[in-house]
């Protein structure tokens, strides 16, 4: 598992035992017709932004590299790339190419060495550590190739804690999970834990889980990974889906050519550079 996925994780894990006794006290018998409506005016708000005319993430001239050693390691070599608002971007490449690399500095969880990165118009790669969280919280959702699930939780309560994390009233928590969890079209499954799931019905969960606070920007690292072609095939639909209902675009990496198709443009990487 890489660093950042662990990082992510023990940040969950922390709140893990304080949500499971505030998910216990949701009641069922809540007025969801009502906040639903609320809900559904939320979403008409997302999806009525106006679309600028440029990129939501711009990338000029990136370049990271590590020291090894006390040599320099050379990882990203000069990146450019745009992803557009409502769009399907993957980065395709094989193992060790520096997709997960790129992946991270898009999600301002590592800085390039040089190069910057525009997000929304905003120089994302001069904001301190601090602005970026901020940012990353509030309009960018994660999804990774190990579900990054808690075990304990239900698929609703996985989803719900994110809201929790992201800050959003408690109020809306309720609608908006059932909301997500019948668009990846797990309605009838959110109170499953991980386990009683298959591996495409928890990538959805974790799909739900990441779009619930309604990012502009979806980032996904080889989340089909771990699939058989069925699976991975929902899964694109689902991208497809939330694309056009919740107003997000989607960067994502892969290794699997049989999905390429689906994307709105491909970026093929080889050793630290498109080609
Ligand atoms: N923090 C780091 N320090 C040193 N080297 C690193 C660091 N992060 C990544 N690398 C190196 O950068 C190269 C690219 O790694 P990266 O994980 O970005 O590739 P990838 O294309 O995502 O591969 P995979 O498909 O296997 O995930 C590898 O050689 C890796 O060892």
């Amino acid at each position: 598992m890489k660093w950042w996925k662990k990082e992510k994780a023990g940040a969950q894990a922390a709140v893990a035992d304080q949500d499971e006794k505030e998910a216990a006290e949701l009641s069922d018998e809540a007025d969801v017709s009502a906040v639903k409506q609320e809900t559904a005016a939320a979403r008409d708000l997302v999806l009525n932004r106006p679309v600028p005319s440029g990129p939501l993430m711009n990338v000029q001239g990136v370049v990271r590299t590590f020291q090894v050693g006390g040599k320099p390691l050379h990882v990203l070599k000069g990146i450019h790339m745009e992803v557009q608002y409502q769009k399907l971007v993957m980065l395709r490449g094989r193992s060790g190419s520096g997709k997960t690399t790129l992946l991270n500095m898009l999600g301002g969880l590592d800085q390039p060495t040089e190069g910057e990165i525009w997000f929304d118009d905003k120089p994302f790669h001069k904001l301190g550590d601090d602005k970026r969280t901020t940012v990353r919280r509030k309009d960018m959702g994660f999804i990774f190739q190990a579900f990054a699930l808690m075990p304990l939780l239900s698929a609703y309560e996985n989803v719900e804690l994110s809201l929790r994390m992201a800050q959003v009233p408690k109020a809306q928590w309720k609608p908006r999970v059932i909301e997500v969890m019948e668009l990846v079209g797990l309605g009838k499954r959110m109170h499953h834990r991980p386990f009683e799931l298959s591996g495409g019905e928890q990538q959805r969960v974790a799909i739900a889980k990441a779009i619930a606070h309604r990012p502009r920007l979806l980032l996904a690292d080889e989340p089909t990974a771990e699939l058989d072609s069925q699976m991975s095939a929902q899964i694109m639909a689902v991208f497809k889906n939330i694309i056009q209902t919740e107003g997000v675009s989607i960067c994502m990496t892969t290794h699997d050519p049989t999905i390429l198709e689906v994307a709105d443009h491909v970026y093929e990487m080889v050793d630290g550079k498109f080609v």
